[in-house]
């Protein structure tokens, strides 16, 4: 591969920092990846499996000569690692982070960058319910989108060489703004992530009286909620947190519309849940004629390639 950058940093060594690092040995990276994780477990768990070609004990250690250092820790901490590695970053390197939320992260890491580092966000839409150093693979990315978040006034020069790192880990990449970004992600991800640890709260409430059949005659739709809410508890936490309006304003709007249905079904209005129902199909199906993977969304510049 044509090298964007000749070292790369990687500051916390959990799913998606390890998906990256297998990815950039697949694409036969010839740079120097180093690595940080806070704990030392972590660190020698990654030295272990031989995850990056050198685990830092020191944040200052893993930054030092970076030419792109990414933020792989939960969005509520990013502000804080960012602070803290500021003095040591390279002049003209590039800080990129995956956070599953854009507006606050970037308000909480641009004031620290120094003058002279690029700061541009971005975020992988691709991931599993699994953490830690272990659970990367090198596939992870694969047609998968990355959206990239630039605060206006970015060097092009440094966006297009994340844009082609990227590339070269699988994905797709795109362009959007912080505010659409939370709120796209608040309907597509943050939502139904959050609805489905409602789901599954409300069944283990009910084990007692449903004498475990929910687990043994859990059908798709339930099983596909129990993995989604065996995601990491710190960072869906953060996720809450870091993009609260917009994930207000989602489940504003679910309720309502979830009353209206519990109104049909309560009144008999067959009619209604019917509309509904093929109003949604047709969502399904519209999707998949468009020849677009369920779970990429529509940015609104171009299909995927
Ligand atoms: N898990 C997923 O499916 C996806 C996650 N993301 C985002 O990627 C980021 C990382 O997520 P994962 O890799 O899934 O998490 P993870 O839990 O697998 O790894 C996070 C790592 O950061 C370390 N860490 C925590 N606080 C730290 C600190 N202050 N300094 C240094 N290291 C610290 C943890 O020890 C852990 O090794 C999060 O911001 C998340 O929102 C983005 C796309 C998908
Ligand atoms: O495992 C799943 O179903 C996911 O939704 C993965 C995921 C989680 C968080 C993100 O910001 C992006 C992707």
């Amino acid at each position: 591969m044509t090298e964007p950058y000749g070292r790369v940093a990687l500051i916390g060594l959990g799913l998606i920092a390890s998906s990256m690092y297998w990815a950039l040995k697949r694409a036969g990276f010839e740079g120097e990846v180093t690595g940080f994780a806070r704990s030392s477990e972590t660190r020698d768990i990654a030295r272990e499996i031989g995850l990056c070609d050198r685990v830092c004990d020191t944040l200052t250690d893993a930054v030092t000569d970076a030419d792109l250092v990414v933020l792989c820790v939960p969005v509520g901490v990013m502000g804080a690692v960012a602070a803290e590695m500021a003095d040591a970053l390279k002049p003209g390197a590039t800080v990129t982070d995956v956070g599953s939320v854009k507006s606050e992260v970037i308000a909480a890491v641009a004031p620290h960058l120094p003058e002279g580092v690029h700061f541009v966000p971005g975020h992988p839409l691709a991931g599993t319910e699994h953490s830690g150093p272990r659970s990367g693979f090198a596939e992870l990315f694969d047609n998968r989108w990355t959206l990239l978040v630039p605060v206006e006034g970015t060097d092009p020069d440094a966006i297009a060489r994340l844009r082609s790192f990227w590339e070269s880990l699988g994905a797709n990449v795109e362009e959007t703004g912080p505010d659409h970004h939370d709120l796209v992600l608040a309907v597509t991800s943050h939502a139904p992530h959050l609805i489905a640890y409602t789901m599954v709260g409300v069944a283990d409430d009910l084990r007692r009286v449903t004498d475990g059949e929910v687990i043994k005659y859990s059908a798709a739709g339930f099983r596909d909620f129990t993995r989604i809410a065996a995601s990491d508890p710190t960072m869906w936490r953060d996720v809450f947190l870091s993009n609260k309006e917009a994930t207000l304003e989602i489940l504003g709007r679910f309720t309502e519309e979830l009353f209206a249905l519990q109104r049909a079904i309560r009144q008999g209005d067959g009619d209604h849940l019917h509309a509904y129902f093929t109003r949604t199909r047709a969502i399904r199906r519209g999707i998949i004629e468009a020849g677009q993977d369920t779970d990429a969304p529509n940015f609104g510049r171009g299909a995927k390639k």
